[in-house]
């Protein structure tokens, strides 16, 4: 891989502008015709350039040229030509696309690694990787977990300030993922979430608008890139006149690593200390070059090794990368959950399985487990490639792609809108938000480059684990606290425009209703040890919040007592319910399938404590875990009783006592952790809290028991079970059975 000169269009400059202007019609590619001076650039002025590619591709097909100025742009949603170009030429393809009031890439100080190519950029990346390695990620959990416990805060009160809940997603989001970023790149605590007048939120949207425009002296370089030193010189000259938000963010980000030089003792874990304990010994980019090619392997030595210059460019790149593209990946998924309520509600599901409420702390493990996200965010990326501006390669010596002969000099776009909504690899109905697609038997029929969201090969994006760990953990946190709709001010289909990313053009406006709180509502804080009284308690007050007709049967107020006709009551009441409520005895002999009626000791049947506990898992389980899902049967352990009280029950969904459709709830009442240590250390204390409250102890159990299926339990197992309750809530199915069954309706 060399370092080549900047290519001046293709075929290198000793070709006239005319003849390089003909290159596609030698080639026998099509393309719309262009102008001597402007090329085809005329074209986007209206019309954006992810959109007119699109417009094109139905013109002239799958692959076909274009000229902006005199540089000719080939265009290819044809996966095997990306394939070549991304990743297996790679050495004929490392560089991008240049902008003609960039930096020099090989020759200034300030490049960094996004616009470096060649050596430069193999060094460049070279320390920068490590920093976003799976275990530097994973380190990076509790920063994340903080700052969107922050976003929560926010939405909560923005939310609650107006009548319909609306909050206005893109915006919020930006905000958490610049806290986030700067934190994580350079431990700077912001907090733009709580102040939207932050300057540093402000200068980088000041750059996201700044990229939105086309100024005059964009086109001239594009027209004239041969004279690009001169643009560059007006275009810093220009903006230092007018303060320039990339300039200030850029002196910003020199000022904390003059800052962070100066705090040696303090070893930080971020990026930014990554970057530091590469710093050469002299700032000029020129001698370390020269130093590097003394060595007969210049990337030995050198692969660690940054000029001061480079490592503030690079601040600078993080955070405008951190800023802006995962934002908006988040509004956009947010966006499509509120027009696909069966997604959300599936999504949900599977959150509250694995990540139960009461916990404020995601581990990275835990995110292992949640499939569908996967599946939802990778469909999110599928349907919205927002980054398909950048992914281009310019070639670098002439070479054979296909059947094309590619000249140096020469750009390729990825035109990843087609690739993503191409019917060959996604089925009939490419515009329809559908994760399933994503599911291994799919995925593996697909080939590799028809989902590039995030580029391809060695120059892929390299904020990959980064982008995809906070995403999971954002909407994790986010859907257990709230359900989304759209508002009256949104705007579908989502208008959307084009600036360094593709961006919904007027925000993403949803109504974002708090859910209830068994726990809050309760009066109950989080992480309370729930024993039998309080226990009782709560599920006095929990009843009055819930309607009679939600829950099926009229509800006594559970009290702790002592007296025996209340006991009797009590017990005579779960009995009611067996017309949906199953509950099973789970002894040695006969598992799983004796009544409790039957078997139950009379002593077990009237002790208050028991009663509460099922009732409490009854409200528990309709209320957190099982929201359109109906609780068939509960076993318990009869043989290992303690003070009379349960150590484990399996609830099965939809009456197949399967399992696979199994989830197991469990309450652990203060008295009985004391008797059953195995059970503290491997449910309650795993993580390191104090006794969760009931809400996560009865969701603990979920996480143990979906722990040993496959990855893809969820989705691949109960697809139908949930398809099946999609149905039965859209009819209303279960509460026309249960009238029914009583004699009421
Ligand atoms: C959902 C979020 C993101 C998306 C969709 C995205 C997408 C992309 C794309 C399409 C590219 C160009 C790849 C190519 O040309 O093949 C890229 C490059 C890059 N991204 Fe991201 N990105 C995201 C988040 C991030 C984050 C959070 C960071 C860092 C904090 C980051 C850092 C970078 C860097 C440094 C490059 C340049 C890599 C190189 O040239 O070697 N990205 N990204």
């Amino acid at each position: 891989m060399e370092t080549a000169c900047r290519p001046n269009g293709a075929g290198g400059s000793k070709k006239s502008r005319k003849d390089r202007m003909r290159i596609f019609q030698k080639m026998g590619i099509p393309g719309p015709e262009p102008n001597f001076l402007f090329g085809n650039l005329l074209e986007f002025q209206k019309v954006p350039l992810y959109k007119k590619h699109q417009e094109w591709k139905q013109k002239y097909g799958t692959t076909y040229g274009y000229y902006e100025g005199p540089t000719p742009v080939l265009v290819t949603s044809d996966v095997n030509i990306l394939e070549e170009v991304f990743v297996k030429q790679f050495n004929n393809f490392h560089a991008r696309k240049l902008w003609p009031v960039q930096v020099d890439p090989d020759k200034d100080e300030d490049v960094h690694m996004f616009f470096a190519r060649g050596r430069r950029w193999k060094r460049l990346r070279g320390v920068v990787n490590p920093a976003f390695s799976a275990a530097k990620i994973r380190k990076m959990t509790p920063t994340l977990n903080e700052c969107i416990n922050h976003l929560l805060d926010v939405m909560r009160d923005t939310a609650n300030k107006t009548s319909h809940k609306t909050v206005e997603l893109l915006d919020i989001f930006r905000r958490l993922t610049l806290d986030t970023i700067l934190r994580c790149e350079v431990g700077i605590d912001q907090n733009s979430l709580k102040n939207p007048d932050d300057p540093i939120l402000n200068h980088c949207k000041g750059v996201i608008n700044d990229t939105v425009k086309t100024p005059w002296l964009y086109l001239l370089g594009f027209l004239f890139p041969s004279l690009h030193c001169v643009w560059i010189t007006l275009y810093k000259f220009l903006h230092n006149i007018k303060c320039n938000s990339a300039f200030w963010l850029e002196d910003r980000m020199r000022e904390v690593v003059s800052m962070r030089r100066i705090l040696t003792n303090e070893h930080r874990n971020d990026l930014m200390q990554q970057m530091l304990d590469a710093q050469f010994t002299s700032d000029s980019v020129q001698d370390l070059e020269k130093e590097a090619s003394k060595i007969s392997n210049p990337y030995k030595k050198f692969l660690k090794s940054m000029t001061n210059e480079e490592i503030v460019s690079h601040a600078l790149l993080f955070l405008l990368a951190g800023y802006e593209t995962t934002s908006t990946t988040l509004a956009y998924l947010f966006f499509e959950l509120s027009q696909n309520p069966h997604v959300q509600q599936r999504l949900r599901l599977e959150i509250m399985a694995v990540l139960p409420r009461g916990y404020h702390t995601i581990e990275y493990d835990d995110l292992k487990q949640l499939t569908y996200l996967d599946y939802v965010i990778w469909e999110t990326l599928r349907k919205y490639p927002l980054a398909s501006t950048v992914t281009a390669r310019q070639c670098m010596r002439d070479c054979t792609v296909g059947n094309m002969q590619i000249p140096m000099g020469m750009l390729v776009h990825a035109n990843l809108w087609d690739v993503h909504y191409d019917p060959t690899h996604w089925g009939e109905d490419p515009q329809a938000f559908n994760p399933l697609r994503f599911m291994p038997e799919q995925r593996r029929k697909r080939h590799a480059t028809a989902w590039m969201p995030f580029g391809g090969g060695p120059r892929a994006c390299a904020g990959i684990r980064f982008a995809l760990l906070q995403l999971k953990m954002v909407v994790s946190k986010v859907l257990r606290d709230f359900d989304f709709y759209p508002s009256d001010k949104l705007i579908v289909p989502l208008p959307l425009k084009q600036g360094a990313t593709i961006l919904p053009a007027e925000g993403v406006h949803l109504s974002a209703r708090r859910r209830g709180s068994a726990l809050s509502e309760a009066g109950l804080r989080r992480g309370s040890v729930m024993t039998g009284i309080p226990l009782a308690d709560w599920i006095g007050m929990r009843r009055k919040s819930l309607r009679e007709e939600d829950f099926g049967c009229e509800i006594s107020p559970l009290e702790h007592s002592d007296n025996n006709s209340r006991k009797a009551s009590l017990t005579e009441n779960l009995l009611k319910r067996n017309d949906t409520v199953t509950i099973r005895c789970n002894s040695k002999e006969n598992r799983r399938n004796s009544l409790l009626e039957n078997q139950l000791t009379s002593e077990a049947k009237s002790h208050m404590r028991r009663a509460s506990v099922i009732k409490g898992i009854e409200l528990l389980t309709k209320d957190s875990v099982g929201r359109g899902l109906k609780l068939t049967a509960i076993n318990f352990d009869t043989k290992n009783y303690k003070h009379n009280l349960f150590n484990l029950r399996d609830v099965y969904f939809n009456g197949q006592p399967d399992i696979d459709n199994t989830m197991g709830i469990s309450t652990m009442p203060e008295e009985l952790l004391g008797e059953m240590p195995h059970l503290k250390s491997k449910s309650v204390l795993r993580r390191g809290s104090a006794v969760p409250d009931l809400e996560s102890v009865n969701e603990i159990e979920l996480i143990e028991s979906f722990k040993p299926r496959e990855k893809s339990f969820i989705l691949e197992n109960t697809m139908d079970v949930f398809d099946e309750i999609d149905v039965m809530k859209k009819s209303n199915y279960t509460s026309e059975r249960l009238h029914k069954r009583r004699g009421s309706g």
